[in-house]
């Protein structure tokens, strides 16, 4: 879904509503913005994310996901535009106050105490909800089982990452915020922890989240919605990003050095030939009537069909 097609602007001050039948979004922002003196962190953020999806702020250092997400926890007050997390504003203190018994938060520095166990801070935790998931096969589902009974600083920091998203957790959000959940956790967590955001989604939980792993994203996320210098510049599924980039997949192979004729539009380096196209499929087709026509084998042949992390690179390019 993109971001504001269902969404009727309010007037300044007004509650957001619904009509009759239209899922309310579990997040909403209209025109978010930050401000620290005459800088500006957030200029202008507007989306909406459905309920138990998975959705995904990306944009390069200091684009303002972290300004943004913690303006939806209610850590940060927006200066101007405004947000609703299942319905409630967090920069309110009133509402606040429901809201936080409904989400559940893992910020990219926790601060958390470093003499209490893992077990200590999650069932702290688990006690300012009215409802809550039990510690152990979360922990479980992050390989955390052992390091339950071991103090917060004592931890590597990738373990600590995970605690923070178990801490999160426990309280059986409705809606979770991560900043960066996977940063600094090795492959196999890494696994892990996607695996644990897509039983989330299974549950119905809505999860929002940052992160720069853009692999991660493409399976995972949704929807994403990519900032650049304070204001989103794509919004949509992470193939759509793809298809609309005009990254081309590209072949490559080798050729032996007498081979004097190339498929159309072939750049040669050496002995090695790069041939791309718009389309995968036909790409092959055309290389092997080429090869043949011209009797020349594909020696080696790879073929790169553009992804996330092209197309992102693509739009961002070095123009930040
Ligand atoms: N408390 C603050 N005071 C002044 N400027 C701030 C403050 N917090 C953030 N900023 C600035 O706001 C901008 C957005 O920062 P933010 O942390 O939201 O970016 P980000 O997209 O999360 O970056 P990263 O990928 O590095 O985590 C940056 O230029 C940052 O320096």
């Amino acid at each position: 879904m993109t971001t504001e097609n269902h969404v009727r602007r309010p007037a300044q001050g007004e509650p957001r509503t619904f009509a009759k039948g239209e899922a309310s979004p579990a997040v909403w922002a209209q025109h978010l913005g930050k401000t620290y003196g005459a800088a500006s962190a957030v200029a202008d953020v507007s989306f909406a994310v459905d309920p138990g999806t998975i959705v995904a702020l990306l944009g390069p250092n200091g684009a303002g996901k972290t300004t943004t997400i913690e303006m939806l926890e209610g850590h940060r007050t927006p200066s101007t535009g405004r947000a609703q997390v299942l319905g409630l504003d967090p920069s309110n203190p009133r509402e606040f106050r429901k809201l936080r018994r409904r989400i559940g938060v893992a910020l990219q520095v926790s601060g958390f105490e470093s003499a209490l166990t893992v077990r200590d801070v999650a069932r702290r935790q688990r006690s300012y909800y009215t409802k809550g998931w039990a510690i152990e096969p979360i922990a479980e589902a992050l390989s955390l089982t052992d390091k339950l009974d071991k103090k917060l600083g004592s931890l590597s920091v990738g373990t600590r990452h995970r605690a923070d998203i178990l801490f999160a957790l426990v309280g059986a959000p409705e809606v979770v915020f991560l900043d960066e959940p996977t940063a600094g956790l090795d492959p196999v967590s890494r696994r892990e922890a996607l695996s644990l955001l897509r039983s989330l989604r299974d549950a119905g939980v809505t999860v929002v989240l940052t992160s720069h792993q853009l692999d991660e994203i493409q399976e995972v996320a949704d929807t994403i919605h990519v900032l650049r210098a304070g204001e989103i510049v794509f919004s949509g599924a992470p193939q759509a990003l793809v298809d609309v980039s005009g990254v081309k997949t590209v072949a490559t192979f080798s050729v032996a050095s007498d081979v004097r004729t190339l498929p159309e539009g072939a750049q040669r380096a050496g002995n090695r030939i790069e041939v791309s196209a718009d389309d995968s499929e036909a790409l092959i087709q055309t290389l092997r009537i080429w090869s043949e026509a011209e009797q020349v084998p594909l020696a080696g042949l790879s073929i790169h069909e553009p992804n996330l992390d092209d197309a992102y690179v693509e739009l961002i390019g070095g123009t930040v």
